[in-house]
C-alpha cells in the first residue's frame, strides 16, 4: 500500500511526487506515455520554447546581424535540424524527470491509470497487460488536451494542434492561425520568423485578450513587423483541407465571410481537461459542467482522499501553478498548512518582444472600481534596450491611489518572461511603487524599466523620460 499515487507525470504530477517523497511518503506515479514530463515537457513549453530559441536566432541571423557589422552569405534555416534539436532538448528534460523519481525512490508504473476505486489505481499497459496498485491518497494530475470546435477536423496532417506544430516537416509558406492566444502567438512566431506568412484569425478584438489590453495592442504592433498578419473580431466558421491548402472561413461581423487559403491550419483556442480513460466514477470523484476535476480551496475533491492538481482542474492552465498546486497538496498530506496566492501567479508569453504580467489588470481594477495610478516606462528610453535594439514595449505598473500597494505589472520588452519574477517578489512583499523606486537596479540593464515604471508610477518621477 502507498501513501500516495500521483496519476500524470506532467509538472503537476512529478512535482506532487518528488514532495510527497521528500516528505517521507512511499510514493508512486503512473504515467501512460513511455516518457515522463507530461504536455509541457513533451509536447509543451519546453519543445515550444525550443524552436522558439532557434528561430529567434535565425532571424536575428536574417535581419538584425547586419546593423550589428556581422555578415553572413547564403543563409538557411534547417527546419529538420531545428526539430531535431527540439527533440534532443526534449529528451534531456525527460531523462531528467526519469532520474528525479529514481533520486527520490518514487516508483514508476508507466500505463493508463484507471480508479477501481477510492483507493485503488489499475495500471493498463499498451499491450493489454496491466495490475492493480494501492494508495492511502490519490491525486489526479491528467492535465489537458488542445480543444476544437465542432466543425474542425483536425487531421493532424493541415488541420493542425500544438503538438504537431511542433514537429513540422517543412516551412510552412501561410499557416492560418484560429485563436490569437498564447499558443497562436508563440507558435505563429516560430513560424513568422522562418518567413511564413502567418494569419491569425481571433474571435475577440485584441490579442491575448485575457491580458491587460495595452499588451494586446503592443505586441499586434510587434508582430505585425515580422509578417502577421490579423484578422480580429472574426469568427471562423469553416476549415476545409482541399489536399494541398486548407480554407478557412470566417464572418468578419459586418455580414460579410472572409476567405483565407494557407497551406496549414492551427487550431489554438484553448485547452480542455483530460480524463478521459480514468474511470473517476468508480471512485466517486465529481466533475464540474466543464469537465474539470470538482475540487475544494484544498484541492480536494468529493472523496476525502483523493486530491487535483494542474490543469485538470480551475484556474489558469500554466505549468508554474500546476507545480504550486503538486507541493500544496504533498504538505496538505502531512497536516502542514501551505498557501498559494492565485492572483501573484505570473503569465507569460514567450514572444518577441516577450509579454509577463502579474496581479490585476487595469480592467479589472475598473471593474472592481479600485481607485488605481498609472506609471509607465517605454523601453524606447532604455539604454540597455537600445544597445540590443530591443525598443518595442515598455513597462506598467499599477499601483493604490492612497496606498501606493503596487497591483499589476504588464510588461511586454526585452526578457521581461525574467524580469516579472521581481514583480512577483515585490508584491508577495506587498510592496509599494515607492519601495522598489527606491532600490538600487544594475545599469544598464531591462529591469531599470521596472524601477522607472515604478517611478512614474509614485509620483510621476521617472527619471529618464
Ligand atoms: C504548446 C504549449 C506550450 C506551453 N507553454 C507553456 C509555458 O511556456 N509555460 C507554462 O507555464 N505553461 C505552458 N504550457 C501549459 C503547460 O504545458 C500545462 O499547464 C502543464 O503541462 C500542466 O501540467 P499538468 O501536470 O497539470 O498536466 P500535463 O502536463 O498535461 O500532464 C498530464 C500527464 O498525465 C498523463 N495522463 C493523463 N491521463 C492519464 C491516466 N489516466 N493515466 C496515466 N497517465 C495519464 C498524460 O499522459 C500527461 O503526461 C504550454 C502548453 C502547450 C500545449
Ligand atoms: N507561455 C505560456 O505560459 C503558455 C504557452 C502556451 C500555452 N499555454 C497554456 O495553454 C493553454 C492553451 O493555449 P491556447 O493558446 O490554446 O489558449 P488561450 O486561451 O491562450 O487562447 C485561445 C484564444 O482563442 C480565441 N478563441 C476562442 N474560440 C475561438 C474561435 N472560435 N475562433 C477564433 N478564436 C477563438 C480566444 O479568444 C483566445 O484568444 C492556455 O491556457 C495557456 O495558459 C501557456
Amino acid at each position: 500500500m502507498y501513501d500516495v499515487i500521483v496519476i500524470g507525470s506532467g509538472p503537476g504530477g512529478y512535482v506532487a511526487a518528488i514532495r510527497c517523497a521528500q516528505l517521507g511518503m512511499k510514493t508512486a506515479i503512473v504515467e501512460k506515455y513511455s516518457t515522463l514530463g507530461g504536455t509541457c515537457l513533451n509536447v509543451g513549453c519546453i519543445p515550444s520554447k525550443a524552436l522558439l530559441d532557434s528561430s529567434e536566432h535565425y532571424h536575428n541571423a536574417a535581419h538584425t546581424f547586419k546593423t550589428h557589422g556581422i555578415n553572413l552569405s547564403n543563409l538557411s534555416a534547417d527546419i529538420t535540424q531545428m526539430i531535431s534539436r527540439k527533440d534532443d532538448v526534449v529528451k534531456q528534460n525527460v531523462d531528467g524527470i526519469q532520474f528525479l523519481m529514481k533520486k527520490n525512490k518514487i516508483d514508476v508504473h508507466q500505463g493508463l491509470g484507471s480508479f477501481v476505486n477510492a483507493t485503488t489505481v489499475k495500471v493498463t499497459k499498451e499491450d493489454g497487460s496491466s495490475s492493480e496498485i494501492q494508495g492511502k491518497n490519490i491525486i489526479i494530475a491528467t492535465g489537458s488536451k488542445p480543444s476544437t470546435l465542432p466543425f474542425i477536423k483536425l487531421d493532424k496532417d493541415r488541420v493542425i494542434t500544438s503538438t504537431e506544430a511542433l514537429n513540422l516537416k517543412e516551412i510552412p509558406k501561410h499557416l492560418v492561425v484560429i485563436g490569437g492566444g498564447v499558443i497562436g502567438l508563440e507558435l505563429g512566431s516560430v513560424y513568422a520568423r522562418l518567413g511564413a506568412k502567418v494569419s491569425v484569425v481571433e474571435f475577440m478584438d485584441s490579442l491575448i485578450p485575457t491580458m491587460d489590453r495595452t499588451m494586446g495592442k503592443e505586441l499586434q504592433k510587434s508582430l505585425k513587423k515580422i509578417g502577421f498578419e490579423f484578422y480580429l473580431k472574426h469568427k471562423v466558421t469553416s476549415v476545409e483541407n482541399t489536399g494541398k491548402e486548407v480554407t478557412v472561413k470566417a464572418d468578419n461581423g459586418k455580414g460579410e465571410t472572409v476567405e483565407i487559403n494557407g497551406d496549414y491550419v492551427l487550431v489554438s483556442i484553448g485547452r480542455r481537461p483530460y480524463t478521459e480513460g480514468l474511470n473517476a466514477e468508480a471512485a466517486g470523484v465529481k466533475l464540474t459542467e466543464r469537465g474539470q476535476i470538482e475540487v475544494n480551496d484544498h484541492l480536494q475533491t468529493n472523496v476525502p482522499n483523493i486530491y487535483a492538481i494542474g490543469d485538470v482542474v480551475k484556474g489558469a492552465m500554466l505549468a508554474h501553478k500546476a507545480e504550486e498546486e503538486g507541493v500544496f497538496v504533498a504538505e496538505t498530506l502531512v497536516g502542514q498548512k501551505p498557501h498559494i496566492n492565485y492572483n501573484l501567479i505570473p503569465g507569460v508569453v514567450y514572444t518577441w518582444p516577450e509579454v509577463a504580467a502579474v496581479g490585476y489588470t487595469e480592467e479589472q481594477l475598473k471593474e472592481q472600481g479600485r481607485k488605481y495610478k498609472t506609471g509607465k516606462f517605454p523601453f524606447l528610453a532604455s539604454g540597455r534596450a537600445r544597445a540590443s535594439m530591443d525598443t518595442d514595449g515598455l513597462v506598467k505598473v499599477l499601483a493604490d491611489v492612497e496606498t501606493d500597494e503596487i497591483l499589476g505589472v504588464h510588461m511586454i520588452g526585452p526578457r521581461t518572461a525574467d524580469m516579472i519574477a521581481e514583480a512577483v517578489v515585490a508584491m508577495e512583499f506587498r510592496a509599494s511603487a515607492e519601495d522598489v523606486s527606491r532600490m538600487s537596479h544594475a545599469h544598464p540593464t531591462y529591469t531599470e524599466a521596472f524601477k522607472e515604471a515604478c517611478l512614474a508610477a509614485t509620483d510621476n518621477r521617472a527619471l529618464h523620460v
